[in-house]
């Protein structure tokens, strides 16, 4: 059975160049937003991918949202290049840009400007939050699901946390479908440099561990997804899909699998780079 696959890129300077190459416009693309790049780049790039065809879902950081006003921009902005889904988090932000320091007061603006016609994600912690405390982030969860349509889990390196979580989810009574945060084929020493500045988990450890687990998960220098989404299939009802975080490594899609079908994309994606090695 196939997860569908939802493939997130970094706004990066020819990012849009790289996706029309590599990825087929059946794959929905989630655009990050962060702290140095601010909105801007992050529904530039959203604008100019729906204009070329692609499903695309542009992250809106609160904390880097300046108003409301610039909030019903972004709104209109998206309603002009048929963008129909967003995806809304706190944000890395220390300080907040404007009024929004956490997601649900934008869910609320979001929900009354567009008379919940637009589809909105929020996050989700199998592990926690360095910053927020499990019992806020299942507070934050309730109140915000009534004005939200699915879950995507920050990155996890471990099945059963996910599909824990997903218990734990439906026990706590959100009932949203979630999306399982899957790190795509990267280099090992670029998710450990970056899951201490995003703050992942404690699934990430055995990256620096050289135990049985590690040498399973890394296929050569890389991570490999393939473990971790096999596990998932274990539990098929638990998780919606797969939201691949490429780090914009997109190269592991052979061209003609890119053009064929997404099933096709989502197996060279998690398969993994590995011949690259
Ligand atoms: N949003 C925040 O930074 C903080 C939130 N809280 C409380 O925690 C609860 C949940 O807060 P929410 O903002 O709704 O949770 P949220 O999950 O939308 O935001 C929390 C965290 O989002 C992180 N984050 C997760 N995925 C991200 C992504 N893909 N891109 C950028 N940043 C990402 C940031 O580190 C941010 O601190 C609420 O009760 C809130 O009051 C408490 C302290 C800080
Ligand atoms: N707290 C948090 N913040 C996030 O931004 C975030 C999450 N969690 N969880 C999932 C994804 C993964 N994220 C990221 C964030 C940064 C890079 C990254 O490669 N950053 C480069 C700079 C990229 C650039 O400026 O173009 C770096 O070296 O920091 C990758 C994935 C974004 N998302």
């Amino acid at each position: 059975m196939m997860f569908p696959v939802r493939i997130e890129i970094i706004p990066s300077e020819g990012i849009v160049e790289q996706v029309r190459a590599k990825v087929s416009a059946a794959t929905p693309l989630s655009v990050t937003c962060l702290p140095h790049h601010g909105i801007e780049r992050t529904m530039r790039t959203a604008v100019e991918l729906s204009d070329a065809g692609y499903q695309v879902i542009p992250h809106l950081a609160a904390r880097s949202i300046r108003s409301r006003a610039e909030l019903t921009d972004i709104i209109r902005g998206c309603d002009a290049a048929g963008i129909r889904e967003v995806f809304v988090i706190g944000g890395d932000r220390k300080q907040p840009a404007g009024t929004y320091d956490s997601a649900l007061p934008v869910l609320e603006d979001i929900a009354q400007y567009t008379g919940g016609m637009m589809r909105v994600g929020v996050a989700g912690y199998p592990e926690g939050h360095p910053l927020v405390s499990p019992l806020d982030l299942l507070d934050g969860l309730l109140a915000k699901q009534h004005l939200a349509s699915h879950v995507v889990t920050q990155m996890c390196f471990s099945a059963g946390k996910i599909q824990d979580y997903a218990a734990l989810l439906r026990r706590e009574g959100v009932h949203l479908p979630l999306w399982a945060g899957v790190a795509g084929s990267v280099p090992r020493t670029k998710l450990v440099a970056l899951a201490t500045q995003i703050g992942v988990g404690s699934s990430l450890k055995f990256l620096s561990r050289k135990g049985p687990l590690a040498r399973k998960l890394l296929s050569g220098d890389r991570y490999s997804p393939d473990t971790l989404v096999a596990g998932l299939k274990t539990t098929p009802g638990a998780v919606a899909g797969i939201h691949l975080y490429s780090f914009n490594s997109l190269d592991a899609v052979p061209n003609d699998a890119a053009a064929s079908s997404p099933s096709a994309l989502q197996t060279a994606l998690i398969r993994g780079a590995a011949r690259d090695n």
